[in-house]
């Protein structure tokens, strides 16, 4: 199915509907213990749909309720089916070496480096190349054909994810694998030129949303180690679409803030009112208390544009933390997306003046400084000295501009608050960063291993008590570089406990993790729809970014 960008929905395919169906027939057959609906919206046909579709309707079915007998079902699944996640073949990266030169060459510690070189030694496991059968025969797969090879997050994530991409590609830059980094961005380049955005993940069920929009920081982070201006140059195109996508149509808000000052933001909105079909199964079952189809569209809208945040989910896009069904994620303009915008501005200004475009620089420049000061207007508290996210909960006017409000302003404290630390580092208008540093010490989010993603216990997998690393990364980069040395001091100390918690469950475990609990060193974090997964990409790459930055002196201890 073709996108365009700002369309209101995705038509789904037979192989979509399809394989749903065999998800449901599943959860009744096997039961909920251990279930994972994405495994079966993952299976590539061995047959073509409609025999494979044929031969599912032939199958007995018990009289009272359909349920396929367990026998039958295991034996359909193996004689049209071949095992999720087959369809991306194990490969070597080309520029792989088990001990690059210049590696890490700050960590002094021979048991953290040691380690470090484990870690690095995961980009083997994680590595694919996308089978032929799909190019040939994509109507068989959900997985999207891919250029050039992968990296993929790990364990049920066996397919490439947009933004934990970022983190991966910073992993790859300390391991000194330059050709790995570029084929991520120029896969990432090759859903642009399809679809018109990044999807959430190379699968078609995600091509109704995307994920945070972190590509231009990909080419701008590659091409400061590589010098490599056609990269940049083969880039650029694809980062002016994206940009369309983000400021256009359902994403597009304008707000007139306090002074009667215009301003447009952008927000997370799926194109997408069905259940989720790697999460049908939950998602129906979730929309089974609401009364009618007409909320549960909404609801489903809701849940799909909470993945595109990747924050899915979290008590952050919820008016009653306890109930799911209360999900608002479109009336809420985010801190977080709006820092990724600016920086993508700022970035494409930048691209753009390498390349000789002065007309276009000057537009991004002029774009990036005018949604600095919206952020600044909308979302900045200077009684909390944090940025927060803003609840469209009043109506528009007739031109459909919202007013803001104050009280509309959400003031639980989440780690997204802070993640405008990491994007400021591009501004020459700088908020005073020493009194962030307070404010996040004083948030409560801080803890013994490192910084909680919200306050609120709630169970999902965005809150409390996990930890994410792409969170801890972006606001531990954001202090090191704000040029203040209490700053720096803070990051580091934050970046030695998320580096020891990463190590502690390493060595427990034998894995690196997907997230962590914060409260104590060495825990792995859970809640969500999902069991924890391992792998995994993006704690790997911030792993081996901190140690890059910070190094490890040879008598600073590693364990807890
Ligand atoms: O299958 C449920 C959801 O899983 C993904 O979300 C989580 O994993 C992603 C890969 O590591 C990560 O990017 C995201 O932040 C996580 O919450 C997927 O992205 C969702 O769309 C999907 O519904």
């Amino acid at each position: 199915c073709s996108v365009t960008a700002g369309t209101d929905s995705i038509p789904t395919t037979s192989l979509i509907s399809f394989l749903q169906s065999l998800q449901s027939a599943a959860l009744k057959t096997f039961g909920p213990t251990s279930f994972d609906p994405k495994l079966y919206i993952d299976l590539p046909l061995k047959h073509g749909l409609a025999a494979t579709q044929d031969a599912f309707s032939n199958l007995t079915r018990s009289p009272c309720d359909g349920e396929i007998p367990a026998p039958d079902l295991k034996a359909f699944l193996a004689l049209y089916f071949e095992d999720a996640g087959s369809d991306l073949i194990p490969a070597l990266p080309v520029d792989f070496v088990s001990e690059p030169e210049g590696f890490l060459p700050m960590v002094e510690n021979p048991i953290v480096k040691a380690w470090a070189l484990d870690v690095h030694s995961l980009w083997k496991n994680l590595s694919r190349r996308v089978s032929d059968d799909v190019k040939k025969h994509p109507e068989m797969h959900t997985l999207l054909p891919l250029p050039e090879p992968v990296v993929v997050p790990g364990s049920r994530f066996h397919e490439v994810y947009y933004w934990d991409s970022y983190w991966t590609i910073r992993g790859l830059l300390a391991s000194k694998m330059y050709d790995s980094a570029k084929a991520i961005v120029h896969n990432l380049i090759s859903l642009v030129d399809t679809y018109g955005h990044v999807l959430n993940g190379a699968r078609s069920y995600y091509s109704n949303r995307s994920q945070p929009p972190l590509l231009s920081s990909m080419v701008f982070d590659i091409y400061k180690r590589t010098g490599d201006l056609a990269f940049v140059k083969k880039a650029l195109p694809a980062l002016l679409k994206e940009h369309r996508f983000w400021n256009s149509g359902i994403h597009r808000v304008i707000i007139r803030d306090a002074h009667g000052h215009r301003h447009t933001l952008s927000r997370y909105y799926a194109m997408w009112n069905k259940p989720r079909p790697e999460s049908a199964t939950i998602d129906e079952e979730s929309a089974s208390k609401l009364p009618n189809d007409l909320e549960k569209e909404k609801f489903y809208r809701e849940l799909a544009s909470a993945a595109e945040s990747g924050w899915d989910f979290s008590s952050r896009w919820m008016s009653n933390s306890s109930d799911l069904t209360t999900l608002a994620t479109t009336s809420i303009l985010p801190v977080d997306l709006n820092a990724y915008i600016f920086k993508m501005e700022h970035d494409i200004s930048f691209f753009a003046e390498l390349l000789g475009d002065g007309f276009t620089s000057k537009k991004f420049m002029k774009a990036s400084k005018t949604r600095y000061a919206a952020m600044k207007s909308i979302f900045w508290n200077a009684k909390m000295e944090q940025w927060l996210d803003y609840w469209l909960i009043d109506e528009s006017d007739e031109e459909e501009v919202h007013q803001w409000k104050a009280e509309n302003q959400n003031h639980k404290i989440f780690a997204s608050n802070f993640i405008p630390v990491w994007t400021e580092t591009c501004s020459s208008d700088r908020t005073n960063v020493n009194k962030i540093v307070k404010s996040l010490q004083r948030s409560g989010l801080v803890h013994d291993a490192g910084i909680a993603t919200s306050l609120s216990n709630t169970g999902e997998q965005w809150d409390f008590p996990n930890g994410w690393a792409p969170l801890q990364h972006m606001i531990v980069e954001g202090f090191a570089k704000s040029g203040s040395t209490k700053a720096r001091s803070v990051a580091e100390n934050i970046a030695i406990r998320w580096i020891k918690t990463n190590y502690a469950a390493y060595k427990s475990t034998g894995a690196m993790h997907e997230k962590y609990d914060v409260e104590a060193c060495g825990k792995i974090g859970g809640g969500g729809e999902y069991k924890p997964q391992t792998g995994f990409g993006w704690s790997n790459g911030v792993v081996l970014a901190f140690l890059e930055e910070f190094g490890w002196p040879l008598d600073r201890n590693i364990d807890c």
